[in-house]
């Protein structure tokens, strides 16, 4: 682990404030952390930062957040070690609860998802070609997220928040999928938590792009196809029905 060293009297310290910085933006403040984008040594980059939550003791504090940040990087490091596009991580400073990584410039796959439902809208300056078109998109998109997923559970990662959001299109690109936030990740061998880790995305997957169970069911479809370990891949999507069904229940019964 490292910290920023920016020197002074040969002191190696970490930046005090982030929003000092030149060009900080802050991009988003989540339950746990904020994250901005800095400019660092002219290099574009984001910052995560965990904040201090102060109903929380702040020993068991320090450990949680000391804990989200280490299995953040590690599954990151997994990552990008076995050829999973993730942000290459820069820096990790332990003590300020930050990590720097790379800036992705690109889209969500979320927002290009919804460019290609605008674009296969029927309209009166729509061809049935560019509705044609769209929905390909669609469908290889969702076909590269399900090869992506099984890739990172084949590695016994589990993200632990799949959904549109957190997945960035490396130069607007559709083959690009950059995964982000790993913050609620861990490892695990198990078809349950992999299961689960479907079942998020689902849920955010259908929400966020309503009538687009069939998309889902190409990332399905792609996610057991493309998996290194296509038995393993069945036995998660069988066991995704289960906890399908125990949703349902937990739904209607409480
Ligand atoms: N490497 C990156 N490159 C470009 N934009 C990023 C990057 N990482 C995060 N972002 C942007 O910042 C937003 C928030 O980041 P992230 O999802 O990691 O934080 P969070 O949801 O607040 O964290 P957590 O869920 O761990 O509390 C993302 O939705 C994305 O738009």
């Amino acid at each position: 682990m490292t910290t920023l060293a920016t020197t002074n009297n040969n002191e190696i310290k970490s930046i005090e404030n982030i929003t000092s910085l030149p060009n900080s933006v802050l991009l988003s403040q989540g339950a746990e952390a904020k994250t901005y984008k800095i400019d660092l040594y002219g290099i574009k980059c984001i910052v995560k930062e965990r904040f201090v939550k102060a109903y929380r003791h702040p020993t068991l504090d320090q450990k949680i957040s000391g804990k989200r940040i280490l299995q953040e990087v590690r599954s990151l490091n997994k990552c990008k070690k076995n050829g999973i596009d993730v942000p290459a991580l820069l820096l990790v400073d332990v003590p300020s609860n930050r990590i720097y990584m790379e800036y992705i410039d690109g889209i969500t796959v979320k927002q290009y998802l919804y460019n290609c439902f605008d674009q296969s809208k029927e309209t009166s300056t729509t061809t049935t070609q560019t509705q044609t078109e769209a929905h390909q998109q669609q469908i290889d998109i969702c076909a590269e997220i399900g090869k992506q997923i099984a890739r990172i559970h084949d590695l016994n990662i589990v993200h632990g928040d799949l959904t549109t959001s957190n997945m960035l299109l490396r130069n607007n690109s559709k083959s690009n999928i950059v995964f982000i936030d790993f913050g609620l990740s861990y490892t695990s061998t198990m078809t349950e938590d992999k299961a689960v880790d479907m079942y998020v995305l689902e849920r955010a997957f259908i929400s966020t792009h309503p009538n687009s169970e069939l998309l889902f069911k190409e990332i399905l479809d792609s996610y057991q196809k493309n998996s290194p370990s296509p038995k393993v891949a069945k036995a998660i999507l069988d066991k995704l029905d289960q906890v399908r069904l125990r949703g349902r229940k937990k739904l209607a019964f409480g």
